[in-house]
């Protein structure tokens, strides 16, 4: 038996969803650079599920079955208004959500394919009401019923402020979707194909995937970036805090990636949105702030930034709470969970590594009055 630390370099399925080679990053072999500037998010999550991009016709039906399956049962929501707001994470309250929503789908338990593609409309839809329903509540707002007319980007921002985006608001936070939604077998990807290759259900594999991305080694890293620019505070005082949490062996959020060595593709493409909305704001104080701290640990560390690092400044200035960048990551996410879930039914067997033991061995077990 070998052991490979953190499962690195380790193959453990095949998957036609996404794949990534040479540093670019495909879905379904299209570049994700094209399907963010030529497709919306519906229509990836589309081709995520089907293998192919949709027609006009087949798009339309699709958005009309999201459109439909938005609203969530009232019940959950009056659970959410039990929740401690003063100290519960959102990803927290997201894990549970998922899970409840379980209780209130009927055909939760069905394991044949039309039933899983249902559930994962049914999931898709509504994780981002969820969100922004949350959000509302623990401001002491009501949550708003979803606008069936609105696409799914901008419906989420609609539900979540109150008020309709601006078209640019909508598309560049319909890019940040399409840009999230899959990524080969990353960890809570792997987490969500571990759990269903039971053949446990798919809200199961989508609560515990939540439960993985939530860590600041993955998702978790957006929310920890915009922490991060918060305590720097001003372009000047960029130069100290990096040298000094590098001098300290401190991992800098956005930084690094297990699987891209030359860089992250959406990091590039997010930094070009994240300055398009940062000038239309008029205000570029974490765009400038994110720059130079790339180019610094870039010079410093030779480390380049990835999808969770100027997705922060994005969000931050679409006006999204801090705490939510990670739950924003959920819903676009979970369009490549169901999908790899879905995958994983097709060809299942279930997922059981090796550990090598390296404990002690051959102890004799000492009687309680005498330890
Ligand atoms: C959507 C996503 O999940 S993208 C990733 C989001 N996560 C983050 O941004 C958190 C910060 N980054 C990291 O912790 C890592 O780069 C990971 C988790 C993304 C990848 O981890 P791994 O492939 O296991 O790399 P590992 O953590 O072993 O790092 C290798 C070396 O680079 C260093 N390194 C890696 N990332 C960073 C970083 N962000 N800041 C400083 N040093 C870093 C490590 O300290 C280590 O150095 P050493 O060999 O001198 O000890
Ligand atoms: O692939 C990974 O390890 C993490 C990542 O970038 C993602 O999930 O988008």
């Amino acid at each position: 038996m070998t052991m490979t630390r953190g499962l690195e370099g380790v193959v453990a399925t095949t998957s036609t969803i996404s794949s990534i080679k040479d540093d670019v990053l495909m879905y379904r072999g299209y570049n994700i650079q094209d399907l963010a500037e030529l497709s919306t998010f519906e229509e990836v999550v589309f081709l995520l599920w089907n293998g192919e991009l949709p027609t006009a016709d087949q798009l339309s039906l699709f958005k009309g079955t999201l459109a439909e399956n938005a609203a969530v049962p009232g019940e959950l929501f009056t659970i959410m208004k039990m929740y401690p707001f003063d100290h519960v994470h959102p990803m927290a309250v997201l894990r549970t959500a998922v899970s409840n929503l379980a209780m209130y789908d009927p055909d939760a338990e069905l394991m044949d394919k039309q039933s899983n593609k249902d559930k994962a409309v049914r999931i898709q839809a509504k994780i981002a009401t969820l969100v922004a329903g949350f959000s509302r509540i623990r401001k002491g707002l009501e949550p708003i019923a979803p606008n069936k007319s609105l696409g799914f980007a901008a419906n989420f921002l609609y539900m979540l402020k109150g008020h309709y985006p601006s078209e640019t608001e909508a598309q560049m936070f319909d890019k940040a979707l399409i840009l999230h939604a899959d990524h080969e077998l990353n960890a809570s990807t792997f987490t969500a194909r571990v759990c269903v290759a039971t053949l446990s259900d798919m809200y199961s594999g989508i609560t515990s995937a939540i439960g993985a991305l939530k860590g600041p080694l993955h998702g978790g890293a957006n929310e920890q970036v915009m922490h991060m620019l918060e305590k720097i505070g001003s372009i000047e005082w960029v130069n100290d805090y990096i040298s000094n949490a590098l001098e300290n062996r401190k991992k800098i959020m956005g930084f690094g990636h297990r699987v891209y060595k030359n860089g992250d593709p959406r990091a590039k493409i997010l930094k070009t949105m994240a300055k398009k909305v940062s000038d239309l704001k008029g205000d570029s104080r974490l765009y400038d702030m994110s720059v130079k701290i790339e180019d610094l640990i870039k010079e410093k560390k030779g480390l380049l930034p990835n999808t969770d690092f100027y997705s922060a400044t994005l969000y931050h200035d679409l006006g999204i709470d801090h705490d939510l960048f990670t739950p924003v990551f959920a819903i676009s996410r979970t369009s490549g969970w169901a999908a790899h879930i879905m995958e994983q039914y097709n060809d299942n067997r279930l997922i059981r590594p090796r550990a090598e033991y390296n404990g002690e061995r051959l102890r004799r077990v000492v009687p309680i009055d005498q330890r």
